[in-house]
C-alpha cells in the first residue's frame, strides 16, 4: 500500500547506538553507561526491565531529546524519519481526530512526506473514519491512543518509538491495540523500539525482547520466533534466578 516507506536498505542497521553514556544533572549515579544497541529495518524490538532501570531514558536518547555525554545514535539513512508515541496521547482536546492526525505531519521538517490524502488513508487504517470530525476530548482511551499513533505515523516514520503505549488502557483494549499495533507494523514494514513493562505485550510484538537491566544496558535477549520465550523465562530474569543473564549484546 502506498503508505509503506520502507526505504531503509536491509543490508543497514536501521539504527545504531554506541557507546551512550547520561548522567542526570545533580545524579549520583549515570542513567545510561555505555548502552549499545543494534536494530534491524523492519523488526520490532521490545524492550523490558524493572523500573528506573533507563529504558525511557534510552528511548528519550534515540530520539535526540536527551543530551548524551558520551556515545552515538547512528541512523542507517540520513533521510530516515523517527516518531515518538507516549503513553500520554497528548492530543489536542478540542481539535478532531483528523486534525489531531494531520497536525503530525504539518509541524515538522517532513513536509515532504505529508499530504492530506495520507491523513485520510491513516483514518481508514486506524479504525477512525467515522470518528474523523469527533473532537478528541469525546474519545475512549483506546481511540486516543490510536489517534496518538496516528499522528506519529502522519509523517510516514522508518522507525517509531514507543514508550509504554497501552499501559494506562484496560487489559482488553491493551490486547486488542497490540495485535492491531502488530498488523499496522508488518503492513507498513516499521522499524520498532517499545519499552513496555507488560510481558506479554512483548511477547506479542516482539521479533526480539530485550531486558535492560540497568545504566550498563541489556542484560539477556530472546528471539522468540528462533528459540521460542515464555513469559515464566522472562519473569525468571526480572527475579534473578535465570542462569543466562550477563552482558548482553544485542
Ligand atoms: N529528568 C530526569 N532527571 C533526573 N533523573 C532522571 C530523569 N529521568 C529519569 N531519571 C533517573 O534516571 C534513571 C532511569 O530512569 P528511566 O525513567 O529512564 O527508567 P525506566 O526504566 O524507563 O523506568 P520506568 O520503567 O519506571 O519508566 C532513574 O534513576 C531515574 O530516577
Amino acid at each position: 500500500m502506498g503508505t509503506a516507506p520502507a526505504r531503509l536498505s536491509p543490508d543497514r542497521p536501521a539504527l545504531r547506538v554506541r557507546g551512550v553514556h547520561k548522567t542526570y544533572p545533580g545524579a549520583a549515579a549515570p542513567a545510561l553507561d555505555g548502552v549499545d544497541l543494534t536494530l534491524h529495518p523492519g523488526e520490532t524490538l521490545a524492550v523490558l526491565g524493572p523500573s528506573g532501570s533507563g529504558k525511557s531514558t534510552l528511548l528519550r536518547a534515540i530520539a535526540g531529546l536527551e543530551p548524551l555525554d558520551r556515545g552515538t545514535v547512528e541512523f542507517g539513512d540520513p533521510d530516515e524519519r523517527l516518531a515518538v508515541v507516549f503513553q500520554d496521547p497528548g492530543l489536542f482536546p478540542w481539535l478532531s481526530v483528523r486534525a489531531n492526525i494531520a497536525l503530525g505531519g504539518r509541524y515538522r521538517r517532513n513536509r515532504d512526506r505529508f499530504d492530506e490524502a495520507h491523513v485520510d488513508e491513516l483514518l481508514g487504517i486506524l479504525g477512525l473514519a467515522e470518528l474523523a470530525r469527533t473532537p478528541v476530548q469525546e474519545l475512549s482511551g483506546g481511540q486516543a491512543q490510536r489517534v496518538s499513533v496516528g499522528r506519529a505515523l502522519a509523517v510516514r516514520p522508518d522507525v517509531l518509538l514507543l514508550d509504554e503505549p497501552f499501559s494506562a488502557l484496560d487489559p482488553a483494549t491493551r490486547q486488542d491495540l497490540q495485535q492491531w499495533l502488530r498488523g499496522l507494523v508488518r503492513e507498513l514494514s516499521l522499524t520498532v523500539f517499545l519499552v513496555t513493562h507488560d510481558v506479554e505485550e512483548a511477547l506479542v510484538l516482539g521479533d526480539r525482547i530485550g531486558f535492560f537491566g540497568g545504566p550498563a544496558g541489556f542484560t539477556r535477549q530472546w528471539v522468540p520466533a528462533r528459540d521460542g520465550a515464555t513469559a515464566e523465562q522472562i519473569l525468571a530474569h526480572y527475579r534473578g534466578t535465570d542462569a543466562a543473564g550477563g552482558a548482553w549484546e544485542i
